[in-house]
Protein backbone atom coordinates (compact mmCIF):
# COMPACT_ATOMS: atom_id res chain seq x y z
CA UNK A 1 0.00 0.00 0.00
CA UNK A 2 1.35 3.35 -0.32
CA UNK A 3 2.08 5.61 1.62
CA UNK A 4 -0.48 8.14 0.65
CA UNK A 5 -3.05 5.56 1.13
CA UNK A 6 -5.41 5.65 3.89
CA UNK A 7 -6.09 2.15 5.06
CA UNK A 8 -9.46 1.27 6.32
CA UNK A 9 -9.48 -2.02 6.99
CA UNK A 10 -6.46 -1.28 9.24
CA UNK A 11 -8.42 1.32 10.94
CA UNK A 12 -11.34 -0.75 11.21
CA UNK A 13 -9.65 -3.69 12.47
CA UNK A 14 -8.45 -1.20 15.14
CA UNK A 15 -11.57 0.32 15.78
CA UNK A 16 -13.06 -3.25 16.07
CA UNK A 17 -9.88 -4.04 18.58
CA UNK A 18 -11.27 -0.76 20.68
CA UNK A 19 -14.97 -2.07 20.93
CA UNK A 20 -13.40 -5.65 22.23
CA UNK A 21 -11.95 -4.25 24.55
CA UNK A 22 -14.54 -2.00 26.04
CA UNK A 23 -17.01 -4.68 25.90
CA UNK A 24 -14.83 -7.25 27.89
CA UNK A 25 -14.06 -4.38 30.46
CA UNK A 26 -17.83 -3.68 31.39
CA UNK A 27 -20.36 -5.69 33.20
CA UNK A 28 -22.80 -5.71 30.16
CA UNK A 29 -23.01 -7.38 27.20
CA UNK A 30 -23.77 -5.12 24.24
CA UNK A 31 -26.61 -6.93 21.77
CA UNK A 32 -27.14 -6.15 17.92
CA UNK A 33 -30.22 -6.77 16.20
CA UNK A 34 -30.28 -7.30 12.62
CA UNK A 35 -33.46 -7.19 10.47
CA UNK A 36 -33.21 -8.67 7.39
CA UNK A 37 -36.00 -8.32 4.39
CA UNK A 38 -35.95 -10.55 1.35
CA UNK A 39 -32.83 -11.79 -0.22
CA UNK A 40 -30.93 -8.84 -1.87
CA UNK A 41 -27.25 -10.99 -2.43
CA UNK A 42 -24.94 -8.14 -0.88
CA UNK A 43 -27.30 -7.72 1.68
CA UNK A 44 -26.95 -10.93 3.06
CA UNK A 45 -23.15 -10.74 2.84
CA UNK A 46 -23.63 -7.28 5.10
CA UNK A 47 -25.58 -8.52 7.35
CA UNK A 48 -23.68 -11.73 7.34
CA UNK A 49 -20.62 -9.77 8.38
CA UNK A 50 -22.37 -7.62 10.77
CA UNK A 51 -23.45 -10.85 12.55
CA UNK A 52 -19.95 -12.67 12.21
CA UNK A 53 -18.12 -8.98 13.67
CA UNK A 54 -20.69 -8.16 16.33
CA UNK A 55 -19.57 -11.94 17.63
CA UNK A 56 -16.19 -11.55 17.26
CA UNK A 57 -16.02 -8.56 19.51
CA UNK A 58 -17.82 -10.27 22.08
CA UNK A 59 -21.44 -8.91 21.43
CA UNK A 60 -25.12 -10.97 21.95
CA UNK A 61 -26.50 -10.97 18.23
CA UNK A 62 -30.21 -11.24 17.45
CA UNK A 63 -30.87 -11.75 13.68
CA UNK A 64 -34.68 -11.29 12.27
CA UNK A 65 -34.37 -12.54 8.73
CA UNK A 66 -37.99 -12.24 6.87
CA UNK A 67 -38.82 -13.41 3.85
CA UNK A 68 -39.28 -10.90 0.62
CA UNK A 69 -42.68 -10.78 0.78
CA UNK A 70 -43.28 -9.74 4.43
CA UNK A 71 -45.57 -6.62 4.84
CA UNK A 72 -44.56 -3.39 5.75
CA UNK A 73 -47.07 -4.08 9.01
CA UNK A 74 -45.12 -7.28 9.77
CA UNK A 75 -41.41 -5.24 9.83
CA UNK A 76 -42.91 -2.56 11.79
CA UNK A 77 -44.05 -5.21 14.29
CA UNK A 78 -40.41 -6.90 13.99
CA UNK A 79 -38.87 -3.81 14.87
CA UNK A 80 -41.48 -2.88 17.88
CA UNK A 81 -40.78 -6.05 19.40
CA UNK A 82 -36.95 -5.33 19.32
CA UNK A 83 -37.29 -2.34 20.73
CA UNK A 84 -39.63 -3.42 23.54
CA UNK A 85 -37.06 -6.12 24.38
CA UNK A 86 -34.86 -5.08 26.99
CA UNK A 87 -31.94 -7.19 26.24
CA UNK A 88 -31.55 -5.27 22.69
CA UNK A 89 -29.27 -2.44 22.83
CA UNK A 90 -29.23 -1.85 18.88
CA UNK A 91 -31.54 -2.20 16.06
CA UNK A 92 -30.57 -2.16 12.57
CA UNK A 93 -32.82 -2.58 9.40
CA UNK A 94 -30.62 -3.58 6.36
CA UNK A 95 -31.29 -1.55 3.22
CA UNK A 96 -33.11 -1.54 1.02
CA UNK A 97 -35.87 -3.24 1.82
CA UNK A 98 -38.13 -4.66 -0.76
CA UNK A 99 -39.91 -1.70 -3.15
CA UNK A 100 -43.24 -2.01 -1.47
CA UNK A 101 -42.01 -1.49 2.02
CA UNK A 102 -41.60 2.33 3.03
CA UNK A 103 -38.27 2.49 4.09
CA UNK A 104 -39.07 5.83 6.33
CA UNK A 105 -41.95 4.30 8.08
CA UNK A 106 -39.78 1.22 9.58
CA UNK A 107 -37.11 3.58 10.58
CA UNK A 108 -39.68 5.90 11.94
CA UNK A 109 -40.33 2.99 14.22
CA UNK A 110 -36.89 2.25 15.74
CA UNK A 111 -36.42 3.40 19.19
CA UNK A 112 -33.99 6.43 19.07
CA UNK A 113 -32.64 5.23 21.77
CA UNK A 114 -31.83 1.86 19.81
CA UNK A 115 -30.53 3.60 16.46
CA UNK A 116 -27.35 2.28 16.08
CA UNK A 117 -27.60 3.32 12.56
CA UNK A 118 -28.68 6.96 13.05
CA UNK A 119 -31.01 7.56 10.86
CA UNK A 120 -34.48 8.51 12.56
CA UNK A 121 -35.27 11.87 12.84
CA UNK A 122 -34.51 11.89 16.25
CA UNK A 123 -31.17 11.39 15.89
CA UNK A 124 -30.66 13.29 13.32
CA UNK A 125 -32.78 16.03 15.06
CA UNK A 126 -29.91 15.29 18.23
CA UNK A 127 -26.90 15.20 15.53
CA UNK A 128 -27.93 19.01 14.09
CA UNK A 129 -28.40 20.67 17.37
CA UNK A 130 -25.21 18.99 18.66
CA UNK A 131 -26.59 17.22 21.57
CA UNK A 132 -25.79 13.39 22.61
CA UNK A 133 -27.15 10.49 20.78
CA UNK A 134 -26.19 8.16 17.96
CA UNK A 135 -24.83 9.63 14.64
CA UNK A 136 -24.71 7.40 11.00
CA UNK A 137 -21.96 4.73 10.75
CA UNK A 138 -20.70 5.76 7.33
CA UNK A 139 -20.30 9.47 8.09
CA UNK A 140 -18.56 8.69 11.31
CA UNK A 141 -15.94 6.67 9.16
CA UNK A 142 -15.43 9.59 6.74
CA UNK A 143 -14.87 11.90 9.85
CA UNK A 144 -12.44 8.61 11.62
CA UNK A 145 -10.30 8.33 8.43
CA UNK A 146 -9.64 11.55 7.44
CA UNK A 147 -8.55 12.40 11.77
CA UNK A 148 -6.33 9.55 11.02
CA UNK A 149 -4.13 11.09 8.16
CA UNK A 150 -4.34 14.83 8.89
CA UNK A 151 -4.91 14.20 13.01
CA UNK A 152 -6.74 17.85 14.22
CA UNK A 153 -9.75 19.21 11.69
CA UNK A 154 -10.07 22.36 13.12
CA UNK A 155 -10.10 24.94 10.96
CA UNK A 156 -9.78 22.97 7.59
CA UNK A 157 -12.22 23.42 4.70
CA UNK A 158 -13.92 20.31 4.08
CA UNK A 159 -15.99 20.02 0.83
CA UNK A 160 -18.62 17.36 0.16
CA UNK A 161 -20.15 16.02 -2.97
CA UNK A 162 -23.36 15.00 -1.88
CA UNK A 163 -26.40 15.81 0.06
CA UNK A 164 -27.91 12.39 0.55
CA UNK A 165 -29.82 11.94 3.83
CA UNK A 166 -27.43 8.55 4.76
CA UNK A 167 -23.92 10.71 3.77
CA UNK A 168 -23.62 13.50 2.77
CA UNK A 169 -26.24 15.84 5.26
CA UNK A 170 -24.64 13.91 8.44
CA UNK A 171 -20.73 14.09 7.13
CA UNK A 172 -21.49 17.86 6.65
CA UNK A 173 -22.79 18.06 10.53
CA UNK A 174 -20.30 15.73 11.76
CA UNK A 175 -17.20 17.67 9.98
CA UNK A 176 -18.69 20.62 11.10
CA UNK A 177 -18.25 19.25 14.87
CA UNK A 178 -15.10 19.13 14.44
CA UNK A 179 -14.61 22.66 13.60
CA UNK A 180 -13.80 22.53 9.84
CA UNK A 181 -15.39 24.87 7.27
CA UNK A 182 -17.81 23.08 5.39
CA UNK A 183 -19.12 23.30 2.29
CA UNK A 184 -21.62 21.00 0.81
CA UNK A 185 -21.76 20.64 -2.95
CA UNK A 186 -24.67 18.13 -5.37
CA UNK A 187 -25.73 17.99 -8.59
CA UNK A 188 -26.65 21.86 -9.56
CA UNK A 189 -23.44 23.00 -7.96
CA UNK A 190 -21.59 25.71 -10.04
CA UNK A 191 -17.80 25.59 -11.22
CA UNK A 192 -18.02 22.06 -8.95
CA UNK A 193 -14.32 21.42 -10.19
CA UNK A 194 -13.13 24.64 -8.53
CA UNK A 195 -14.99 24.37 -5.41
CA UNK A 196 -13.64 21.04 -5.11
CA UNK A 197 -10.23 22.40 -5.18
CA UNK A 198 -10.75 24.33 -2.29
CA UNK A 199 -11.03 21.62 -0.03
CA UNK A 200 -8.59 20.89 2.09
CA UNK A 201 -10.46 17.55 2.60
CA UNK A 202 -12.62 16.52 -0.13
CA UNK A 203 -15.57 13.47 0.97
CA UNK A 204 -16.76 12.35 -2.69
CA UNK A 205 -20.77 10.44 -1.97
CA UNK A 206 -22.49 10.75 -5.23
CA UNK A 207 -22.37 7.28 -6.37
CA UNK A 208 -20.62 8.12 -9.94
CA UNK A 209 -17.72 6.13 -10.80
CA UNK A 210 -14.39 7.98 -11.68
CA UNK A 211 -16.44 11.33 -11.74
CA UNK A 212 -13.94 13.49 -9.27
CA UNK A 213 -10.83 13.84 -11.36
CA UNK A 214 -7.23 14.73 -10.40
CA UNK A 215 -7.13 17.92 -11.57
CA UNK A 216 -10.32 18.67 -8.85
CA UNK A 217 -7.85 18.15 -6.23
CA UNK A 218 -5.72 20.60 -4.11
CA UNK A 219 -2.32 19.14 -4.09
CA UNK A 220 -1.39 17.57 -0.78
CA UNK A 221 -5.46 17.14 0.15
CA UNK A 222 -6.81 14.58 1.57
CA UNK A 223 -9.72 12.19 -0.13
CA UNK A 224 -12.13 10.43 1.34
CA UNK A 225 -13.89 8.26 -1.35
CA UNK A 226 -17.57 7.08 0.27
CA UNK A 227 -18.66 5.81 -3.45
CA UNK A 228 -18.84 2.04 -4.01
CA UNK A 229 -19.83 1.77 -7.76
CA UNK A 230 -19.35 -1.60 -9.34
CA UNK A 231 -18.28 -1.25 -13.13
CA UNK A 232 -17.28 -4.05 -16.04
CA UNK A 233 -13.81 -5.44 -16.26
CA UNK A 234 -13.52 -7.91 -18.81
CA UNK A 235 -10.08 -8.55 -17.51
CA UNK A 236 -11.50 -9.80 -14.26
CA UNK A 237 -12.67 -13.60 -13.68
CA UNK A 238 -15.58 -11.93 -12.10
CA UNK A 239 -16.35 -9.58 -15.10
CA UNK A 240 -16.53 -6.61 -12.97
CA UNK A 241 -14.94 -4.76 -10.37
CA UNK A 242 -15.57 -2.49 -7.29
CA UNK A 243 -14.50 1.58 -7.69
CA UNK A 244 -14.68 4.54 -6.11
CA UNK A 245 -16.17 8.44 -7.37
CA UNK A 246 -12.69 9.11 -7.41
CA UNK A 247 -10.92 8.46 -10.38
CA UNK A 248 -7.93 7.06 -7.98
CA UNK A 249 -5.42 7.00 -10.74
CA UNK A 250 -5.71 10.57 -11.67
CA UNK A 251 -6.08 11.72 -7.89
CA UNK A 252 -3.43 9.46 -6.19
CA UNK A 253 -0.47 11.32 -7.11
CA UNK A 254 -2.07 14.89 -6.17
CA UNK A 255 -3.42 13.95 -2.76
CA UNK A 256 -1.34 14.15 0.60
CA UNK A 257 -3.80 11.31 1.05
CA UNK A 258 -6.48 9.20 -0.30
CA UNK A 259 -8.56 6.25 0.38
CA UNK A 260 -8.70 3.44 -1.95
CA UNK A 261 -11.90 1.32 -2.71
CA UNK A 262 -12.56 -1.51 -1.48
CA UNK A 263 -10.47 -1.25 1.38
CA UNK A 264 -11.44 2.75 2.59
CA UNK A 265 -14.56 3.70 4.25
CA UNK A 266 -16.57 0.70 3.58
CA UNK A 267 -15.02 -1.55 6.26
CA UNK A 268 -15.48 1.50 8.60
CA UNK A 269 -19.06 1.61 8.19
CA UNK A 270 -19.42 -1.62 10.06
CA UNK A 271 -16.97 -1.20 12.46
CA UNK A 272 -18.67 2.09 13.52
CA UNK A 273 -21.77 0.11 13.90
CA UNK A 274 -20.15 -2.24 16.75
CA UNK A 275 -18.82 1.30 18.22
CA UNK A 276 -22.82 2.94 18.11
CA UNK A 277 -23.83 -0.52 19.77
CA UNK A 278 -21.46 0.04 22.87
CA UNK A 279 -22.16 3.35 23.10
CA UNK A 280 -25.98 2.74 23.03
CA UNK A 281 -25.73 -0.41 25.76
CA UNK A 282 -24.02 2.57 27.74
CA UNK A 283 -26.27 5.45 27.64
CA UNK A 284 -29.16 3.42 28.18
CA UNK A 285 -27.47 2.26 31.71
CA UNK A 286 -26.25 6.25 31.92
CA UNK A 287 -23.18 4.95 31.86
CA UNK A 288 -20.26 7.15 30.72
CA UNK A 289 -18.94 6.90 27.17
CA UNK A 290 -15.84 4.55 27.26
CA UNK A 291 -12.65 6.22 26.89
CA UNK A 292 -11.58 4.03 23.66
CA UNK A 293 -14.70 4.78 22.08
CA UNK A 294 -14.68 8.76 21.74
CA UNK A 295 -13.33 10.37 17.97
N1 LIG B 1 -29.14 -0.17 7.46
C1 LIG B 1 -28.11 0.06 6.63
N2 LIG B 1 -28.19 -0.34 5.36
C2 LIG B 1 -27.14 -0.06 4.53
C3 LIG B 1 -25.96 0.58 5.01
C4 LIG B 1 -25.94 0.97 6.36
O1 LIG B 1 -24.95 1.60 6.86
N3 LIG B 1 -27.02 0.70 7.15
N4 LIG B 1 -24.86 0.75 4.17
C5 LIG B 1 -24.81 0.03 2.92
C6 LIG B 1 -24.33 -1.38 3.02
N5 LIG B 1 -23.31 -1.64 4.06
C7 LIG B 1 -23.76 -1.89 5.30
O2 LIG B 1 -24.87 -2.16 5.56
C8 LIG B 1 -21.93 -1.80 3.71
C9 LIG B 1 -21.47 -1.51 2.44
C10 LIG B 1 -20.13 -1.76 2.10
C11 LIG B 1 -19.26 -2.27 3.03
C12 LIG B 1 -17.85 -2.62 2.68
O3 LIG B 1 -17.09 -3.01 3.54
N6 LIG B 1 -17.47 -2.55 1.41
C13 LIG B 1 -16.19 -3.05 0.94
C14 LIG B 1 -16.36 -3.72 -0.40
C15 LIG B 1 -17.27 -4.90 -0.31
C16 LIG B 1 -17.37 -5.67 -1.61
O4 LIG B 1 -16.36 -6.22 -2.03
O5 LIG B 1 -18.49 -5.73 -2.16
C17 LIG B 1 -15.19 -1.92 0.79
O6 LIG B 1 -15.63 -0.80 0.45
O7 LIG B 1 -14.02 -2.17 0.98
C18 LIG B 1 -19.72 -2.53 4.30
C19 LIG B 1 -21.04 -2.30 4.63
C20 LIG B 1 -26.19 -0.03 2.30
N7 LIG B 1 -27.18 -0.48 3.24
MG1 LIG C 1 -18.07 -7.80 29.74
Amino acid sequence: MNSNHIDGKAVAARLREDVALTIASLSVTPTLAVVLVGDDPASQVYVGNKVKFSQAVGMNSVERRLPAETTEADVVETVRALNADPDVDGILVQLPLPAHIDSDRVIAEIDPDKDVDGLTEISAGRLSLGKPGLRPCTPTGCVILAKEALGDLSGKHCVIIGRSILVGKPAALLFLQQNCTVTVAHSRTDNLPVVCRGADILVSAVGRPNMVKGDWIKAGACVIDVGINRVADASRKSGSRLVGDVDFAEAEPVAGAITPVPGGVGPMTIACLLRNTVLAACARRDLPVPDGLSI
